[in-house]
């Protein structure tokens, strides 16, 4: 069947054949609801190294979401060998932001494949195309917007001691994602902010009196 729509979807415009596949990804997420319950998002957001990736591993063993990290799953498709692997890479080493396009795609695979009704992203949405575009295609409002607050001065110090081996740890890169967090992500947290939708979290702290604040926002929302 689907072999057919594809011979088929050759025959036709462009944007006519992204719109349908679009649809059938959003109708794919509908049909994922668990149990018949309505699957649930909740956006990560705070500047690098203020610790959502950390927090997100609490949340997953005390509250049963699952977690999806934008940044993990590019990494991930850079180790894949993906044909637009060595371009995402570059990408993440200049400290830039991924096009909208590539990250929203890896985080419907991962919802469809999840089977969960509740999902923690995490960096996402990064800036605003991320936003608009994650609005069209997956058309699911988050539930609130979790942002961790933290002081570039802490950020930076937790990245240069995070070891983990990633590309962008290094002080050229973290100077650069912290501008780009400052222009390009921080509008996307007001413009939830200006809808009452965030939830800020003091990440300054250290990170098991975080996750006691985090708790009390989840508890309530159980
Ligand atoms: N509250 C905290 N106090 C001190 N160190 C912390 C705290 N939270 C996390 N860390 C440490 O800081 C580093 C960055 O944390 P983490 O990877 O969770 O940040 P992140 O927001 O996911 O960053 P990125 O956006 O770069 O992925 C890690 O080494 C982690 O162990
Ligand atoms: N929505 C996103 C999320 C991440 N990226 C790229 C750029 C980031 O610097 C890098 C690492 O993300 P992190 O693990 O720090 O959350 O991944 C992006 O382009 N778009
Ligand atoms: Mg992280």
């Amino acid at each position: 069947m689907r072999g057919g729509l594809v011979a088929s979807a050759r025959l036709l415009p462009r944007p006519l054949v992204r719109w349908f596949l679009q649809r059938r990804a959003q109708q794919d997420i509908n049909e994922n609801m668990s149990g018949g319950k309505k699957v649930k998002i909740i956006f990560v957001l705070g500047g690098p190294g203020s610790g959502k990736g950390t927090q997100c591993s609490n949340i997953v063993e005390h509250f049963g979401f699952i977690h999806l990290s934008a940044g993990e799953l590019l990494r991930a498709e850079i180790n894949s060998g993906s044909e637009n692997g060595t371009m995402i890479d570059t990408i993440i080493k200049e400290g830039k932001i991924v096009p909208s396009e590539i990250t929203i795609k890896l985080l419907q695979e991962a919802i469809i494949k999840g089977g969960n009704d509740k999902y923690i992203i995490d960096g996402f949405p990064r800036n605003e195309e991320n936003r608009v575009v994650f609005e069209s295609v997956i058309n699911i409002s988050p539930e609130f917007v979790l942002f961790f607050d933290c002081s570039e001065e802490e950020m930076e110090r937790r990245l240069l001691g995070r070891n983990q081996g990633r590309s962008d740890d290094n002080i050229e890169t973290i100077r650069k994602r912290l501008k780009v967090f400052v222009e390009s992500s921080l509008p996307v947290i007001e413009y939830y902010e200006s809808k009452g939708m965030v939830k800020k979290i003091d990440a300054t702290k250290p990170a098991p009196e975080v996750f006691e604040d985090v708790k009390a926002i989840f508890t309530h929302m159980a």
